[in-house]
C-alpha cells in the first residue's frame, strides 16, 4: 500500500494519509458506515415507537423531532459525511468540477422559486401537484384578475420556465415533480411556505415575512445579497489594494452593490428598506432553525444569581434574549444594537453586566475590529463579568493540533470521514465565506479566538464545540 504524507513540513499533527491503492475499500467503508449509521437510526426510533420524518410530507416540527434525537442527529451526519465523500469519490472528476462550477443556478432558482411564492401556492395541492400554470395562476381567485395580476407576479410564465426552474430544484431534491410539468411541495420545499395566504402575499409583499419563522426571509436574504455579493468575492480578493484589507467597507459587497459604506450602513439605506427588514427576519429564522439545547446549552445560565443582568450586544430584534428569558425568567437582559460604542451604551445605563453575549456578532469583523469590540467590552466589564460568544468554531479538514483550552478537541468522526466531519458541518464553511465577502470578518479556530481574546483583555477559559452550528467560547476577564 502506498501512502502519501501530505503537507508534513507545516504541520505538528500527524499529517493525513491518504491511501492511493485501496480507493474501492474506501467506497466500502463508506458505504457500510451509511449502512450501520441508518441501522442506528432506525433502532433509536424503534426504541421510542416513533417514525423517521417523510421527506414527502410538509416539514412540522413535531413530525422532525425524531431527527433530533441526539443519537439519531450523530447519525444522520455521519450519512451526510459519508454519502458526499462516496459521490466525491464514485462520480467522474469532470462531472463533478463542471457540477460544481454551475451549481450556482441551484440558489439562483431557489430565489426565483421563493420569489414567485411557488411553496405557498402547492401548500393545499397535497402529494398529486399542480401544473405549473397552475402554480403560476392559483386557483379559487378570479382567473382574469389574476391573470393580470399573475402576469405581473409570474414574470416567467409565459414560456413554462417556472417548470424549468421548479424542476432544476426537484433535481436537488427541492419540490418533487409528480408527473411532467406538475409539481409538488416536499419536505424542503415546505420549508418555505410562510403560511400566509396567497392574496395577502401578493396585496402587501413587503410583509411577506412578518410574523414568520422568517426561512423564507433567509433564503432570500441569502440567494440575493449574498449570493450577489459572492460573485465579486475573486475580485476583492485579487485587488492589490484590498487583498490584506480588513476594513469592512472594502470587500466584494462594496463592488457587487457600487458602495463605499459598510454592510451594516448599505442595510439602513431608505432604498434598502425591503432588505433590513428581511435581514432581520433571516436572523430569527437562524434562531429558529437551531435546536434550543445548542442555544442553551454550552452556558450555565442558571447558575447565575436572581437578577443577574444579560448584555445581548448587537442582539438584533431580540430573538437570543427571547429565547434565554422564555428558559431563564430569572434572568434580566438589556439589548444592545447599532451603538457604536459599546461602554457608553452600558455605562450610560449604570449596569454591570454578569454576562455579555455575542451571538453572530465577532464573526462580522475583522480581528482588528474584534479586538476593538472585546476592549470596549471589558472596559464597562466588572470584575466577575463573564464573555459568552456564540459563533462558528472552525477547524481543519485533517487532524488538528492540540489544544490546552477545555472543551477545544472533539472525538474523531469515524474513519475514513475528514477530520472535520466533512460535508455534513459544511455550514461553517459557507457562514465563514459569507462574513468574508459581506464584511471582512471571519469564522475563527479555537486558537484564533485565543488571540482575539487575549489581545482584546479577555482570558478564553472554555469552549463548547457544536461543530456545524453556533459553539459556546466563554471568556473572563484577564
Ligand atoms: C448578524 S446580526 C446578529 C444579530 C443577533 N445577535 C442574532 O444572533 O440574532 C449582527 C447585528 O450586529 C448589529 N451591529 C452592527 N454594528 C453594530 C454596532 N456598531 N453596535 C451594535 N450593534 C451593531 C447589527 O445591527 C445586527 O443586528
Amino acid at each position: 500500500m502506498k501512502i502519501f504524507p501530505i503537507g508534513f513540513h507545516q504541520l505538528k499533527t500527524s499529517p493525513v494519509a491518504l491511501h492511493t491503492d485501496s480507493a474501492l475499500a474506501e467506497l466500502r467503508a463508506l458505504s457500510n458506515l451509511i449502512n450501520s449509521s441508518i441501522d442506528v437510526i432506525e433502532s433509536s426510533l424503534a426504541s421510542r415507537g416513533e417514525k423517521f420524518p417523510s421527506p414527502y410530507e410538509p416539514f412540522s416540527k413535531e413530525t422532525e423531532s425524531p431527527r433530533m434525537a441526539p443519537d439519531v442527529r450523530s447519525a444522520s451526519s455521519n450519512v451526510v459525511a459519508a454519502a458526499a465523500q462516496l459521490i466525491a469519490s464514485i462520480r467522474p472528476p469532470t462531472s463533478t468540477i463542471v457540477i460544481t462550477a454551475t451549481q450556482f443556478h441551484v440558489p439562483s432558482c431557489l430565489r426565483a422559486a421563493v420569489e414567485v411564492h411557488a411553496a405557498e401556492v402547492l401548500r393545499d395541492i397535497g402529494l398529486q401537484g399542480l401544473h405549473v400554470k397552475g402554480i403560476a395562476a392559483p386557483t379559487g381567485v378570479d382567473s382574469e384578475k389574476l391573470g393580470t395580476k399573475m402576469a405581473k407576479l409570474y414574470a416567467f410564465s409565459v414560456n413554462g420556465t417556472p417548470a424549468r426552474i421548479l424542476r432544476l430544484l426537484a433535481t436537488n431534491h427541492i419540490f418533487t415533480e409528480v408527473s411532467p410539468d406538475v409539481f409538488a411541495n416536499n419536505r424542503i420545499s415546505s420549508l418555505l411556505d410562510t403560511g400566509k395566504p396567497i392574496e395577502e402575499i401578493i396585496n402587501s409583499p413587503q410583509d411577506k415575512y412578518h410574523g414568520t419563522v422568517g426561512i423564507g426571509a433567509l433564503i432570500e436574504h441569502a440567494t440575493d445579497d449574498a449570493f450577489k455579493t459572492s460573485s465579486y468575492l475573486t475580485d476583492a480578493l485579487t485587488d492589490p489594494k484590498w487583498t490584506s484589507s480588513e476594513e469592512p467597507n472594502q470587500t466584494a459587497l462594496n463592488l457587487a452593490f457600487k458602495t463605499d459604506l459598510t454592510a451594516f450602513e448599505w442595510f439602513e439605506l431608505p432604498e434598502n428598506a425591503r432588505r433590513l427588514r428581511r435581514f432581520g427576519l433571516a436572523m430569527k429564522a437562524n434562531q429558529e432553525m437551531t435546536p434550543q439545547d445548542e442555544i442553551l446549552g454550552g452556558f450555565e445560565w442558571k447558575s447565575l444569581p436572581p437578577g443577574a443582568v444579560i448584555v445581548d450586544v448587537g442582539g438584533g430584534i431580540g430573538s437570543m434574549c427571547l429565547t434565554l428569558a422564555k428558559a431563564h425568567g430569572h434572568l434580566s437582559f438589556v439589548l444592545q444594537d447599532r451603538e457604536a460604542i459599546i461602554k457608553d451604551a452600558v455605562k450610560k445605563a449604570k449596569i454591570t453586566p454578569a454576562v455579555f453575549v455575542l451571538r453572530a456578532i465577532l464573526h462580522d469583523w475583522s480581528d482588528k475590529y474584534c479586538i476593538i469590540i472585546l476592549r470596549h467590552l471589558r472596559a464597562a466589564a466588572g470584575p466577575k463579568t463573564q464573555l459568552v460568544i456564540l459563533d462558528s468554531i472552525v477547524s481543519y479538514a485533517c487532524p488538528e493540533p492540540s489544544s490546552s483550552i477545555t472543551g477545544s478537541s472533539f472525538p474523531p468522526p469515524p474513519a475514513p470521514l475528514l477530520a472535520n466531519g466533512g460535508y455534513a458541518n459544511s455550514r461553517g464553511y459557507l457562514m465563514d465565506m459569507q462574513m468574508l465577502i459581506g464584511f471582512n470578518g471571519s469564522e475563527r479556530t479555537v486558537p484564533q479566538f485565543d488571540k482575539i481574546f487575549d489581545e482584546g483583555g479577555w482570558k478564553l477559559v472554555k469552549v463548547h464545540r457544536r461543530p456545524g452550528t453556533f459553539s459556546h467560547i466563554i471568556g473572563v476577564p484577564k
